[in-house]
């Protein structure tokens, strides 16, 4: 069972401690948990779905404009080879261009990091989606002070490095054809991915993984905080013995994941599950996740925690988010190639940097 966590207690309350008990050993040994008592407000979550499904009813061509070269920005569609269902993505960062990174006090040389967020031209899309990342980014701010707690640090231990966050939020969409509806927008057969296709024939494909949509991974930042709606439930968690668990959806929860970063800070202490998103069941099925990927400030330098290196020493070096950026795409690029996995429309390719 994924746990279920009130996060409500302020975190140096009595209660707050059992909290963080609570959420310590989740992330020790599960990786993922769902969080309730968050305080986001069901205002801010509706207007964000309501926003987002406003965008994809837009024509592609319109949404292809949005088209980016980074993988973590704009809106991308993806189907996977031998797949009817469809993935679609828009990905915006909280700090969105290079100018607000360097008015914020960002040196030179991280600047290449801010890619310019291309938005859709609706103001209000802009600011439901704003706000609802908003509102998450403080939950994941709570969360990381329950971090510390579990860590055997001061609570506000984490504070500085969350300052000029450079988190990614994504609003996610999987939408399984229905080829006897000829409403249906999604045309099983189109060319979504002809390069792709030809390139990875369905043979290749693992048959474990035929019913996947987003292909299993690890999450890349601190923190993953995602809310799910939808047809069916589609999160799938690998627990480490190779049982698989599925996340349910609940309206009233925030699923919560360690990410990469927050395991090699932990020294391998808490778990970067790895995860993946079903096909629907039933043609005609959707499915809708707004997810936070929780980072800290693109120069904090991220190394094992004195508190969580044991007598075998710090299993990593330091690493910043900059320059950890670049080898996860690059690892999560050869992953999907070798494995003829994830089709993106927009190749995957991270900038090298030193
Ligand atoms: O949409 C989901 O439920 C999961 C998305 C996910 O794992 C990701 O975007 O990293
Ligand atoms: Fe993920």
């Amino acid at each position: 069972m994924i746990p279920v966590i009130d996060i409500s207690p302020d975190v140096d309350s009595p209660a707050g401690a059992q909290v963080a008990a609570a959420i310590g050993r989740a992330c020790r040994e599960i990786g993922f948990f769902q969080v309730v008592g968050h305080g986001v407000p069901a205002a801010v979550i509706d207007s964000a779905y309501a926003a987002v499904a406003r965008f994809l009813a837009w024509p592609t061509e319109e949404k292809a404009r949005l088209e980016h070269p980074h993988p973590f920005r704009g809106w991308s569609s993806h189907r996977r080879v031998g797949c009817d269902t469809d993935m679609q993505r828009f990905q915006a960062c909280a700090v969105p261009s290079a100018a607000e990174a360097a008015a914020l006090g960002v040196e030179e040389r991280y600047l290449d990091y801010f890619q310019l967020c291309p938005w859709p031209d609706d103001v209000a899309f802009q600011e439901a989606f704003s706000a609802h990342f908003a509102a998450v980014r403080a939950v994941g701010r709570t969360l990381m002070s329950y971090f510390a707690v579990t860590l055997g640090l001061p609570s506000d231990y984490f504070a500085p490095a969350l300052r000029h966050d450079v988190s990614d939020m994504a609003a996610n969409h999987y939408h399984r054809a229905d080829p006897a509806d000829p409403a249906d927008p999604t045309d099983p057969t189109g060319p979504a991915d002809p390069i792709a296709a030809d390139a990875h024939p369905v043979e290749a494909a693992d048959l474990d993984t035929i019913d996947i949509v987003l292909p299993e991974h690890a999450d890349s930042g601190m923190l993953t905080l995602l809310h799910q709606r939808g047809d069916y439930d589609g999160l799938q968690v690998r627990l480490l013995d190779g049982e698989v668990l599925t996340v349910p959806v609940r309206d009233d929860a925030l699923v919560v994941n360690v990410g990469l970063l927050m395991s090699r800070w932990t020294n391998d202490q808490f778990l970067a599950t790895r995860h993946r998103v079903a096909v629907p069941p039933r043609p005609g099925m959707t499915r809708t996740s707004l997810t936070t990927f929780c980072y800290p400030a693109v120069d904090t330098v991220i190394e094992p925690l004195a508190t969580c290196v044991g007598a075998d020493g710090p299993h990593y070096g330091p690493v910043t988010p900059y320059g950890w950026e670049a080898q996860y795409l690059a690892a999560q690029a050869a992953q999907y190639a070798a494995n003829g996995e994830l089709t993106p429309r927009v190749p995957l390719a991270p900038r090298q940097r030193g």
